[in-house]
């Protein structure tokens, strides 16, 4: 089995069940602690509440359900109207607008810098592109909460593992799960909220030092917690983390196990930037507040959405177009059937001012942020790849990477409450858990995504200045998307339910790569042309870690108190080199996709990028000019644990750059494109 087969063809319906779609039981607030029995009493009673305030809203005429869309050519598009969401529309403008930036696919990192430039720039006009739609619960925060309008199943965050599953936001790659949505994959992952380690950081280029990357997580953060709130957390950014007040019974039980195996417990989601902070047990923090998907989305596009700033949906950008100077001048998309071309605003002459030098002084320019996987084909599309008309860059879709995941499946004992399982009864009661009616774990009403712990530990195999190579988490029931596909013809009855611990390679060797299937121009307005993607393999080492990593996993669940809460090891329940070859036929993908389009530098005695590398420091694509990347593709190596919050500080450190605040100086050009060379004339770092 490859890497990727067990995600081929999933039988979408199998773990999609409509009964856990029902929103009806959405919008009470966590009320964690309360009995079982009191918890379905609040639930009810906030229902109520809603309702009356529902049918309030809609007598005054005001219900946000009620409002028209601006949508005319997608019926599935909830892109509301009112008020400043005016801006967020799939209605083309007219042939004769033009803007100084234009930024395609509106992803986490797409839209941070979006909203950074045209806050910094109010003067300017920004459009950002997005080929799915809009999610109204995205943009409308109160309408989430409002019971039977139709609110996106995006925003509720048990449901990320069915939208992973559901075509409807997702762009129909083999093997891979990118949201196409306003939020792209930040609208459908699972919130877990885990930074970079110093130690990532230490071959990036200039500008990218551990101390700017942690004053920018900061920047972009407010932690909401009861508890001290250290200094490295962020106090008053957009994006909301928060801890899950409770683990789930699987999850405390494995943290009580650690603790009596006499590992360290982590109290500060992982996320501590000391030595230590990135090892041991613990809970996550994650991206939900007060019940509710915190996403980048919501955060930022919901309210106050600078007057400046155009939300363009339903538009799929096929490529960026050129001038005889290889100056990104517009961008052509797809809208609704009819292709389109949007332009840039003039600059002051042909290039001038743009491209690989341009910082703080730019004028206009087209920004990339359509994610690791589709920027490299639109790149191509644009005549930038290996074999590019426009530049031959032969890093384009190369050293791709990811965090390779395998599953452990045990059976738990104590914890039943059916008689006998499916898959859909597995789920079910999953869904019950997390709206408060399970009865064995304490969540409270939408207080988590569906786990809630799990641990970072070192294998002998990590070098000595790591501080963790492995990555565990912890499912109370086998619910991981990536992990459910090992189970989808398992549709029988079983007689327990069983929980799934996922183990990570957080720094893996192995390595992959997108491959963008061929442009055809003429045939742009009938079919976007789809990458592929070709799976590495694992090294020897990679295998070893993940072996180490389950054999440790063993040996926790074998100490008290889980281990009297579960029973037989489901699967894989093999050792030795049976269980090598398991992993290297059963590893998965993990969704953490980065390094498609990978920043570097250039080499200190050549002078020269190495082949691998597309965008230079400041994120220009090397060898034309007016046109950078800024999303997860160009982070050079995979973070040390989920990637989310370095793509949100990828999009924030682009729009620094542009707007001039990026640290290192503001550079120039002393020649054209390409083998040009850049020098600082102002460190103002
Ligand atoms: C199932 C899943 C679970 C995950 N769980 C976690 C987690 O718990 N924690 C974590 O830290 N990370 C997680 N991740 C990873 C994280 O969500 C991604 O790293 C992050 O969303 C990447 O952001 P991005 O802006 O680079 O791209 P994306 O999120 O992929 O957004 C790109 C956007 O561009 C749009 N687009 C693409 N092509 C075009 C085009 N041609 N024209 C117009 N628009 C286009 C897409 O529709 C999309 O909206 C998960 C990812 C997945 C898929």
């Amino acid at each position: 089995m490859s890497l990727f087969s067990p995600m081929q063809n999933d039988d979408n319906s199998l773990y999609y069940d409509s009964d856990y779609a029902d929103n009806s039981t959405i919008g009470a607030p966590p009320i964690a602690k309360l009995s079982y029995k009191y918890r379905h009493l609040f639930a009810h009673l906030y229902k109520l509440i809603y309702v009356v305030i529902f049918l309030l809203g809609v007598l005054l005429g005001t219900s946000l359900n009620n409002l028209p869309t601006t949508n005319t050519n997608d019926s599935q598009d909830n892109t509301p109207s009112s008020h400043s969401q005016k801006q967020i529309t799939s209605n083309p403008p007219p042939s004769s607008s033009r803007y100084d930036y234009i930024i395609t696919g509106s992803g986490p990192s797409g839209i941070i810098l979006a909203h950074y430039l045209s806050s910094s720039f109010p003067q300017k006009k920004i459009l950002l592109l997005e080929s799915g739609t809009a999610s109204s619960a995205s943009v409308i925060p109160s309408q989430s909460w409002l019971p039977n309008v139709h609110v996106s199943i995006l925003d509720v965050p048990l449901l990320w593992s069915y939208v992973a599953t559901s075509s409807k936001y997702l762009w129909n790659i083999p093997n891979a799960r990118v949201g196409r949505t306003v939020g792209g994959s930040g609208m459908h992952n699972a919130m877990m909220y885990v930074r970079g380690r110093p130690i990532d950081f230490e071959n990036w280029p200039e500008g990218w030092e551990w101390s700017e990357i942690l004053k920018t997580y900061k920047s972009i953060e407010t932690y909401v917690s009861k508890f001290k709130i250290m200094d490295y957390r962020g106090k008053s950014g957009p994006v909301i983390t928060s801890k899950p007040e409770i683990a789930d019974a699987v999850g405390q039980n494995w943290i009580e196990s650690c603790r009596a195996s006499g590992i360290r417990i982590d109290e500060n989601g992982f996320n501590d930037p000391s030595a230590e902070g990135r090892t041991g047990c613990g809970l996550y923090d994650f991206n939900i507040h007060n019940g509710t998907r915190a996403s980048v989305a919501k955060s930022f596009l919901s309210e106050n959405l600078p007057s400046n700033l155009h939300v363009l949906t339903g538009s799929t950008v096929t490529r960026v177009i050129f001038d005889s100077k290889n100056t990104a001048t517009a961008v052509e998309y797809v809208n609704g059937g009819d292709v389109n071309v949007v332009m840039l605003k003039q600059g002051k002459g042909d290039g001038e001012g743009l491209g690989s030098d341009f910082r703080g002084d730019v004028e206009r320019g087209v920004i990339l942020t359509a994610g690791a996987i589709m920027t490299p084909q639109i790149l191509r599309n644009s005549g930038v790849w290996e074999e590019g008309d426009v530049m031959k860059l032969k890093g384009v879709g190369k050293n791709l990477q990811d965090h390779p995941v395998i599953g452990l499946i045990y059976e738990i004992d104590s914890l039943n409450e059916a008689s006998a399982y499916t898959i859909s009864t597995q789920l079910k009661e999953f869904g019950d858990m997390i709206n408060g009616q399970g009865k064995d774990v304490d969540y409270g009403v939408l207080g988590g995504p569906g786990l809630s712990s799990g641990g970072f530990f070192k294998s002998p195999y990590a070098k000595e200045n790591e501080d963790s190579d492995v990555q565990v988490t912890v499912f109370p029931r086998v619910t991981e998307p990536h992990v459910t596909s090992f189970m989808k013809n398992d549709t029988a009855a079983q007689p327990k339910a069983k929980s799934l611990i996922t183990i990570a390679l957080l720094r893996p060797d192995m390595r992959s790569r997108v491959v963008p299937s061929p442009f055809n121009s003429s045939e742009a307005a009938k079919e976007f042309p789809l990458p592929t993607i070709n799976a590495g393999s694992l090294s020897d080492r990679d295998v070893e870690i993940l072996k180490w990593g389950l054999e440790h996993v063993r040996e926790i669940l074998s100490s008290p108190p889980i281990s009297k809460v579960i029973g037989n090891e489901y699967s894989p329940n093999k050792h030795g080199d049976q269980l090598k070859s398991w992993i290297r036929a059963n590893v998965l993908p993990n969704s953490h996709w980065v390094g498609s389009t990978k920043m570097g530098k250039r080499d200190a005695v050549t002078g020269e990028y190495d082949d691998d590398v597309v965008v230079d420091e400041r994120l220009n694509v090397i060898g034309v000019k007016g046109l950078m990347v800024a999303d997860a593709g160009i982070i050079p190596n995979v973070p040390n644990g989920n990637v989310h919050s370095t793509v949100c500080v990828v999009g924030r450190r682009a729009g620094e750059f542009i707007v001039g605040e990026g640290g290192g100086g503001k550079r120039k050009s002393k020649s054209g494109s390409g083998g040009r060379v850049v020098t600082n004339d102002n460190n103002n770092a």
